[in-house]
């Protein structure tokens, strides 16, 4: 592998020094986006991926890494001699996201349309000499997109004679290797596998699958580049799997302050890089406090906010957008939620917005938008809660100090042991210098000693909004569930630790009316609870513990009547309502089953107790009925021995006191069930035992029916 090139200026060689030149239309559509040099990442890498060399190519974020592999793909195209069949791929380019891969496919279809010919605008189209041409045959077809979103495009591959895809890996994977797709695309002639943030594309291991089976399908001899701003092990091992004797090309940026050694970092040298220290009740205070300073002070008019998860996103994009503080700004949201057709209208609507510092536009996303996405005049990144993964940290604050511009990212992070973060991103390479804390009067000062009042102002305003509407309650909660769950995954689990964090104080960033019943928060506050207790006693003994006091934050839910509190949307309340009623009719109706169910379990027992005592009275009685006999029999041997002419027998003697006995019996059976009946009341206990017995009688018919019968005689 050949040595990395080293620090390199922000821009380096003129196109014109690429030798062997670029073809002039390649020039010349450079010359048109007004490029007069390319960036270092550029001169370093177009030259050797153009001649037959792989590359593995490591540059900050915003350096122009996309043209590094467009123009060598393009230029090796031109330079065949033979041109491509309809049907024969020449190029895959892979990217992690639907965002990033439509991004590419626009930088490819925009030197690509280059070459279609236009109409004259002087002539209309009847007085046009030749009719438009098509884009059906041209000298370079254009790219095809292959994504979620995108309708099967075998037929528009094949229609468009498309030699280059661009696509994510699922859908790439099943394009070119569906039984549709081995047929209708040829892949024998393919001469460049392009992986754009290869390291996120193989640390995902269903991309890395996906990524795996692309590579064995296509041939073995052609040129492979993976780019990214971060690489990792991953990138090493896919090196070994299919690339030849690749170069490796990291442009470090190396940054020299007066009187301070060379230090190398990771993000580009126009980025002010900075951490912002806030109580977690502070932080959406400390978020709208920041859009407005960043407003008053340096005209900023774009910014993008990063969340952890899409329900954040859903809930902070809904709750910001109705805050008075921020009725000028034009929200947007993104996240992998949304269905891919608004994921691109979002995107494109936060683009295209003509915002000012007077009428800002601000974008609230996932990590969807964190990697690649080239968004324009991005002038502040903010972090709301720094990412999982902490290789995104860089790729998210490159969304802003792109090209050479300047720009400016802040990450929120709460007090106490968020701050070792900062430590944590300087040994890779990701120096962050301060933000300070925003006072009311938006100037820069210390970390209130006690909570900023301002929060609980803000707290009453979201309430306020949210008691407009139910479903911005269960978004809510949905969004501050999600965010803890989020923050269990990071991976730096030595600073972000559930236990650390104050649920009361993210409770009041939310906004939220009630805390949802977790585990943890139960836990957490039984421990909470012990630490008021013991700040209490100290109190009484030593006077003062304001300090400790003032880290307790005092929390009350909403009182809020929830069987009443309704949706904004009519079809929302009308199924909310019947849902209610179904289940109060449940509950009263559960609540009779119940009682049946007990009231049958009971008489059941009773009954099998009752068949028990059957048995026992049956074995005493036939004891007594012996003993009788026997006495009996005595009895009428004397009496023979005395009237030897007597005519009643012995057995005629026992039948008429059996008969007495039994109705006797009879009675004193009865008696005790129905003394015992009381316990469950009634005339319903009777037509409850009735209702078992014939159950039961039913049952054995049924077993009977099945099996013939008999076999089942002793079931109960
Ligand atoms: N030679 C050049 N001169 C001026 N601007 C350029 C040049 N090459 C690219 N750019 C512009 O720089 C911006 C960033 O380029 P690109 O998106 O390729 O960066 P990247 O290195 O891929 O960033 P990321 O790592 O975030 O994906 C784009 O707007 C692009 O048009």
């Amino acid at each position: 592998m050949d040595r990395p090139i080293g620090a390199a200026p922000a821009f380096g060689a003129s196109w014109s020094s690429i030798n062997p030149p670029l073809s002039p239309w390649i020039i010349e559509v450079i010359d048109r986006m007004g490029f007069s040099k390319m960036t270092p990442v550029q001169s370093g890498t177009i030259p050797r991926a153009i001649k037959n060399q792989d590359c593995v190519v490591e540059a900050v974020t915003g350096s122009g890494k996309t043209l590094s592999f467009v123009i060598p793909v393009l230029e090796r195209i031109s330079r065949k001699e033979r041109k491509y069949k309809k049907g024969e791929l020449a190029a895959v380019v892979i990217a992690p996201t639907r965002e990033l891969a439509a991004q590419i496919h626009d930088v490819f279809h925009h030197f690509l349309s280059s070459l279609i010919p236009k109409p004259d605008p002087d002539l209309d189209g009847e007085n046009q000499l030749s009719p438009p041409p098509t884009p059906a045959d041209p000298l370079y077809p254009l790219p095809i997109l292959v994504t979620s979103g995108t309708p099967t495009p075998y037929e528009t591959f094949l229609s468009l004679g498309s030699n280059i895809l661009i696509g994510t890996p699922g859908r790439l994977a099943s394009f070119l290797l569906s039984p549709r797709g081995m047929s209708v695309v040829k892949v024998s002639e393919l001469d460049v596998l392009v992986l754009d943030e290869a390291d996120r594309l193989l640390s995902s291991p269903d991309h890395r699958r996906d990524v795996e089976r692309i590579m064995r399908h296509l041939p073995k001899q052609r040129r492979t580049h993976l780019f990214s701003a971060t690489m990792t092990d991953a990138v090493e091992e896919i090196i070994g799997l299919g690339l030849r004797n690749p170069v490796r090309i990291v442009v470090n940026l190396k940054e020299k302050k007066r009187g301070e050694e060379v230090k190398e970092r990771r993000t580009p040298t126009a980025l002010q890089n900075t951490y912002l220290i806030c109580r977690q009740a502070e932080k959406t205070l400390q978020l709208i406090r920041l859009f407005r300073s960043e407003v008053n002070k340096n005209e900023a008019a774009k910014f993008v906010v990063f969340f952890s998860t899409c329900a954040a996103v859903d809930y902070f994009y809904r709750i910001l957008s109705r805050l008075p503080p921020l009725s000028s700004y034009h929200l947007t949201s993104l996240h992998g939620d949304l269905p891919p057709r608004i994921r691109e209208t979002a995107l494109s609507n936060f683009v295209n917005h003509p915002s000012s510092h007077l009428a800002p536009a601000v974008l609230l996303c996932t990590d969807v938008a964190a990697r690649g996405v080239d968004f324009p005049d991005i002038d502040v990144v903010i972090q709301y809660d720094p990412p999982t993964d902490p290789k995104s940290f860089s790729h998210r604050a490159g969304r802003t100090a792109r090209a050479g511009r300047r720009g400016k990212a802040v990450v929120l992070l709460g007090n106490g042991r968020e701050e070792d973060y900062i430590d944590f991103l300087a040994v890779r390479k990701i120096p962050l210098t301060k933000q300070d804390y925003l006072n009311s009067e938006l100037e820069e000062s210390e970390i209130p000693s006690s909570l900023d009042q301002g929060a609980l102002e803000l707290l009453a305003q979201i309430r306020k909004s949210i008691l407009t509407d139910r479903e911005l309650a269960d978004k809510g909660a949905k969004a501050f569930v999600s965010s803890l769950r989020a923050y269990t995954k990071h991976e730096a689990s030595f600073i972000f630790r559930l236990q650390d964090i104050d649920f009361h104080g993210l409770a009041i960033a939310y906004g939220l009316l009630r805390l949802p019943a977790m585990p943890e928060i139960k836990e957490w506050k039984k421990k909470r609870d012990v630490e008021l207790r013991r700040i209490q006693k100290i109190k009484e003994e030593e006077g003062d513990v304001e300090e400790k006091e003032k880290e307790c934050l005092d929390w009350k839910d909403e009182e809020v009547d929830w069987d009443k509190f309704a949706y904004a949307s009519k079809s929302r309340e009308t199924a909310r309502l019947l849902a209610l009623e179904k289940k109060s009719n449940e509950s009263a109706k559960s609540e009779k089953d119940l009682e049946e169910i007990r009231a049958k379990r009971k008489i059941k027992s009773q009954m099998r107790e009752a068949w028990s005592e059957q048995k026992e009275r049956k074995v005493k009685k036939e004891e007594r009925h012996d003993k009788r006999d026997k006495r009996k029999q005595a009895q009428w041997e004397a009496q023979q021995a005395e009237d030897p002419e007597s005519t009643v027998g012995p057995i005629e003697s026992l039948r008429a006191s059996k008969k007495q006995k039994k109705q006797s019996q009879n009675d004193d059976d009865y008696d005790e069930e129905n003394g015992d009946e009381q316990d469950v009341g009634g005339t319903e206990w009777k037509s409850l035992k009735k209702e078992i017995q014939s159950e039961k009688k039913e049952k054995k018919r049924k077993m009977e029916l099945n099996n013939g019968g008999g076999m089942f005689d002793d079931l109960d």
